[in-house]
């Protein structure tokens, strides 16, 4: 969007350039034309004055004067600074005439017959020449100046005295439409260059390309504000000579230390070296003469041509160095590198005009500028895309990087989750886990009526196999009783290991039906010596405790420590056993194998061949004896 309404807004700009082009070149009916008056004489020095005050050249009769085809540096100056022009004025038909000038150099007064009509610059008795700017003068004549002698007393130091550019006689209306017409140009592109160096500033303070954005910015707005400074409507804006000069000098000096910040950017090896060279002599040759005209110390006037003179050696310079590595750029380089070899021999050309080394005509610099800004603006737009589709590009590889990372913590979360609920040796959940579902089914029962039996198993003499076949071999059958409780698992039941050898079976079967199932799953595990490769691990039995509520207990929260009872018991009563609950102190003992000694190779005591039995859980003073001793056995 901002890219449409850049575009669109250099397009009004260019079209109110044109219109104003039109309006500004229009020939007015019935004008009288304007005249370049000819006659010219010069004489050089300062006439004496009379005793009114008058200098005594105004009388035409003096002698030394000399014809001179216009009234600027006679020749023989011989480092004179004081020179007198004068002319005897032609008819006119005007009805409102005025003398025009482009410019004087430096200071001068205007006498019309023996009448003071003008003054440029002040005049001291001390002959120093302070600079009053470089303004265009529009001089009024009165209407019967037909025949009249005109004369111009002139004081420069600098390169060149007298009047320079256009000297004509015309009618005021005529004189301001050449105001215009002359400045319409430039002055558009001077605010197209000044846009475009607003807009690159925005681009390197955005951090793209800094230098070489800021660069453009400084080159963009250097010479649109130069433009602007010569323009002769410059004088319309604000009525500031020496302000607009001092505008004009900083711009111009400014120009070739961002061409060369803009290309050594760009080179490399020597070339860069060179060109950061000349960028700095010339910010160098800014900030001294400055500081020197601040102080006062010199006129702005005589920097110019210091300034000139530098930059006709250091013009070339740039230019030879930006084709050297013409190789070496790229095309949006290369268009700038090639309206910079338009804008520098246009430069140079002002130069020369400018130091009278070639006759007096209107140097057309804003097409160098103009060349210049479109191709900053042709940069501008193709960078913006650039960067634009780079940005998209990173923004979308961003988006899928960031979705790839969720996705990759989604799951890393959910394996965490899984692994702080499951058992990381039989994959069964774990003692977590259990607590939660434990209270859950407790809630549920409770609210429903429904059964919920607890079966808490502990394997037989595990610490035997540990002790005998080794830890892993202890895992081993600890992952063989997971996987048979697993697939004995109905649905809706929980099966979890408590810790070490000791796992939960959560159903909400009776305790009579859910005995049966354990007794099943007892017989299955010790019908077979288990093994472990080729190693024998002899029968693998367990023992089990069962409570279930509401049979035996009104409250399903006092199940576990119910089962734990029953399950002292049925360890008490000989192990592999699966015994129920009775709170009568008689518990019901299911007895798998009461002859624990009968294994098949007889290791453990427990029997290879089981045999299905029903025994109650007595008061047998032995029994008790026999729980507490397995209380003080069991792990804490
Ligand atoms: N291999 C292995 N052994 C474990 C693990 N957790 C606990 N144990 C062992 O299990 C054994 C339990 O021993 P005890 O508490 O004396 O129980 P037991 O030997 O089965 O005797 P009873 O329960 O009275 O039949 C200890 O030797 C523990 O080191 C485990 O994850 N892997």
């Amino acid at each position: 969007m901002r890219v449409i309404g850049t575009v669109t807004g250099l397009c009004v700009l260019l079209t109110g350039m044109f219109v104003a082009w039109g309006w500004a070149t229009r020939e007015p009916d019935g004008e009288i034309p304007s005249v370049e008056p000819s006659g010219w004489e010069y004489r050089w020095g300062d006439s004496p004055l009379d005793t009114a005050g008058l200098p005594l050249w105004l009388n035409a009769a003096g002698p030394g004067w000399q014809p001179i085809a216009f009234p600027a540096t006679p020749p023989e100056r011989n480092g004179r600074d004081k020179v007198w022009f004068r002319l005897r004025l032609p008819d006119n038909q005007w009805h409102d005439p005025v003398l025009f000038l482009s410019s004087i150099d430096l200071i001068a007064q205007v006498y019309l017959g023996d009448r003071l009509i003008y003054q440029h610059g002040d005049f001291d008795d001390g002959g120093k020449i302070t600079f009053a700017g470089w303004p265009w003068h529009m001089i009024a004549l009165p209407r019967d100046f037909a025949g009249k002698t005109l004369c111009l007393r002139v004081f420069s130091d600098y390169t060149s005295i007298g009047l320079w550019g256009q000297v004509r006689l015309m009618e005021r209306g005529e004189a301001y439409r050449q105001i215009i017409r002359r400045s319409a140009w430039d002055v558009a592109v001077s605010a197209l260059a000044l846009a475009l160096s607003v807009f690159a500033a925005i681009f390197a303070a955005s951090g793209v390309e800094r230098r070489s954005f800021g660069a453009i910015a400084l080159f963009a707005g250097a010479s649109g504000l130069m433009l602007l400074a010569e323009a002769p409507a410059r004088q319309l804006i604000a009525g500031n000579p020496l302000g607009w000069d001092l505008v004009r000098a900083c711009s111009y000096y400014m120009l070739p230390v961002a061409t060369a910040l803009i290309l050594a950017h760009w080179l490399k090896g020597s070339a860069r070296r060179w060109m950061q060279r000349l960028w700095a002599l010339h910010l160098g040759y800014v900030v001294l003469v400055m500081g020197l005209v601040q102080g006062g110390v010199v006129n702005l006037s005589l920097t110019f041509p210091i300034f000139d003179g530098l930059l006709v050696a250091t013009l070339p310079a740039m230019l030879v160095l930006a084709l050297w590595q013409w190789r070496a750029l790229d095309g949006t380089q290369r268009t700038v590198v090639l309206c910079f070899a338009v804008f520098a021999p246009l430069l140079l050309a002002d130069i020369l005009v400018a130091h009278g080394f070639i006759p007096w005509q209107p140097i057309p610099l804003s097409f160098g500028s103009l060349a210049f800004s479109l191709s900053c603006v042709a940069i501008s737009l193709h960078r913006y895309h650039r960067i634009h589709r780079e940005l998209a590009r990173s923004h979308e590889t961003l988006e899928q990087q960031v979705a790839l990372r969720t996705a990759e913590l989604a799951q890393l979360v959910e394996e965490l989750e899984g692994l702080s609920y499951r058992d990381a040796l039989t994959g069964l959940y774990n003692r977590r886990h259990f607590d939660a579902a434990y209270a859950q089914a407790c809630r549920r029962g409770e609210s429903r009526g429904e059964f919920l039996t607890l079966a808490i198993l502990d394997l037989d003499h595990f610490k035997r196999v540990n002790d005998r076949f080794g830890h892993d071999a202890g895992d081993s059958v600890l992952v063989t009783l997971a996987g048979l409780l697993k697939s004995h698992q109905h649905i809706g039941e929980s099966v979890c290991r408590l810790g070490g050898e000791e796992f939960a079976l959560l159903s909400h079967a009776s305790p009579a039906v859910l005995a049966e199932r354990l007794e099943r799953l007892l017989g299955r595990l010790c019908a077979k010596p288990l093994k472990r490769g080729e190693m024998c691990l002899g029968h693998i039995t367990f023992s089990a405790g069962i409570a279930s509520y509401p049979v035996h207990s009104a409250s399903p929260d006092g199940l576990l420590r119910l089962a734990d009872e029953a399950l002292y018991c049925a360890k008490r009563g000989g192990r592999s056993t699966v015994a129920i609950y009775s709170a009568s102190a008689e518990p019901c003992l299911q007895t798998q194998d009461a002859g624990q000694d009968a294994d098949c190779d007889e290791r453990y005591g427990v029997s290879g061949d089981p045999q299905h039995s029903h025994a109650q859980m007595g008061q047998d003073s032995r029994q008790e004896k026999t729980r507490e001793e397995t209380s003080a056995e069991k792990k804490p």
